[in-house]
């Protein structure tokens, strides 16, 4: 997980102390980065344990988990086959996810980066309003993302993006498939 945070903070996508990475665990257990800690210098301490599917620590005191923790445990609630979940503040995805907030989605056709996002021709990936409540994000994610035939990514308007996957190199695959693709987009005026 450090690894991982280490190279999407070097890559200008987890800046100051931007975004989040969890792994699930086996036993209902789930290990998320603590909140507000910078994702280029992690150590172990920084990484505490919760329940997956309810977001809560398993263990207080001790470091507060991410602040997006509800977020993760609806993703692991909804999808029984995730295994990780990343987020983070990709420039391009993040720009896309401003300029697609009242539309609700975003559609992406034609390029061949969609295929890693599981899709072969046309992706359609759902914009969340980024509520100062996280967990009022989280009951919408829960509430929409019912349709396991969906993309593997969601965006959070004027946010960022959250992939998930079976592995965490999974899950940083979809992510950086996303960012390309919303790169793409906006090289071609698609707004
Ligand atoms: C400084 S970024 C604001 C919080 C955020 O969007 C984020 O991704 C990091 O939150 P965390 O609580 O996981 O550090
Ligand atoms: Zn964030």
């Amino acid at each position: 997980m450090a690894a991982l945070a280490r190279q999407l903070h070097a890559r200008g996508w987890m800046d100051g102390t931007a975004g989040n990475l969890s792994v699930r665990l086996p036993g209902g257990q789930a290990l998320i980065t603590a909140s507000g800690r910078s994702k280029g210098e992690l150590t172990a301490a920084d990484i505490v344990q919760m329940h997956a599917e309810s977001g809560l620590p398993t263990r207080c005191p001790g470091p507060p988990l991410s602040a997006e923790a509800s977020i993760h445990a609806a993703l692991y609630r909804a999808f029984p086959d995730c295994g990780a979940v990343v987020h983070a503040h990709p420039p391009h995805t993040t720009a896309v996810a401003a300029l697609a907030a009242e539309a609700g989605a975003v559609t992406f056709t034609d390029f061949e980066i969609i295929k890693g996002l599981g899709a072969t021709s046309v992706v359609q990936v759902p914009v969340f309003t980024n509520w100062a409540e996280v967990p009022r994000i989280a009951a919408e994610i829960s509430q929409r993302l019912t349709d396991r035939q969906g993309p593997p990514v969601l965006l959070i308007a004027h946010h960022g993006a959250t992939a998930w996957g079976a592995t965490l190199d999974e899950a940083r695959n979809r992510l950086e498939s996303l960012e390309a693709l919303c790169q793409l987009h906006l090289l071609t005026d698609q707004r």
